[in-house]
């Protein structure tokens, strides 16, 4: 699941008309992602769009203080939480970053590393679904998880390696399921998360206790900007070898 990407699909469904009489000041766009239903809730006043709130499926801690013996590092311990996927959490300090100044490489190397342990030392479980039982990433933080009106940072590396540019809208939900689990945040207490990588912000805030299975579970409201950056046709010949694309690792 991307939250991120529903912030901005948030916009879009507004802005390209998806939605045929959008409603002010918000216009709710039901999206079903992978792992379930999501509400976003797009600003739309006097025909412009502005910032998407959107509320997640249940998330939950999935396992706290979980030790794994990471290559390169040692046993590190770690927490797992679900927020429409599942992550791995660590502090950066545990490797001796800093997840708003060191080189990215380094954080992609140590989260790539707890990522791959994890996937092959902890028997992961979701009670909806088998195939969303699976680690999407490992999310670097600064390790402030107590409450604060400051931003907490934190820096999502995911899939085959790859940087989120946004404090990842999946990602905030697994870490409030989380915060919330251990008793340091409440319901409806909003806190600010800050890509490591970007400086950009999303607000997070559990807003509803539920359950997922057997596990206790809270609904999180995520909130953030999206911007448009282009518009782009992309044509696929049959010919054309790549057509399916490529990756480089
Ligand atoms: O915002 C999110 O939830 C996503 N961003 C990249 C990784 C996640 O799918």
């Amino acid at each position: 699941m991307c939250g991120h990407a529903v912030i901005a699909l948030g916009r879009f469904a507004v802005d390209y008309g998806l939605v045929k009489e959008p409603s002010s000041p918000e216009t709710q766009i039901n999206i079903h992602c992978p792992c379930g239903l999501v509400k976003a809730f797009t600003q739309y006043a006097d025909g412009k769009t502005g910032a998407v709130r959107f509320h997640s499926v249940p998330a939950f801690a999935f396992a706290t203080d979980v030790s794994v013996s990471v290559e390169g590092y040692g046993t590190v311990t770690v927490d797992i939480s679900y927020g429409g996927a599942l992550y791995a959490f660590v502090s950066a300090e545990k490797f001796g970053s800093d997840v708003n100044k060191s080189k990215t490489r380094d954080l992609v190397d140590a989260a790539t590393a707890v990522s791959e342990a994890v996937k092959s030392q902890v028997k992961l479980y979701h009670p909806v679904s088998e195939d969303l039982a699976f680690l999407y990433g490992t999310i670097l933080t600064d390790g402030k998880d107590a409450f604060s009106e400051e931003p907490t940072a934190n820096m999502c590396v995911f899939a085959d390696a790859q940087v989120d540019r946004s404090p990842t809208g999946s990602g905030v939900t697994a870490r409030v399921a989380l915060q919330y689990h251990k008793g340091l945040i409440r319901l409806n207490q909003t806190r600010s998360f800050q890509s490591g990588a970007t400086g950009s912000v999303f607000t997070g805030t559990a807003i509803e206790e539920t359950t997922c299975g057997d596990f206790k579970a809270v609904v999180v409201e995520v909130k953030g900007h999206a911007h448009y950056s282009g518009v782009a046709t992309f044509t696929q010949e049959s010919d054309d070898p790549l057509s399916g694309g490529f990756l480089l690792r």
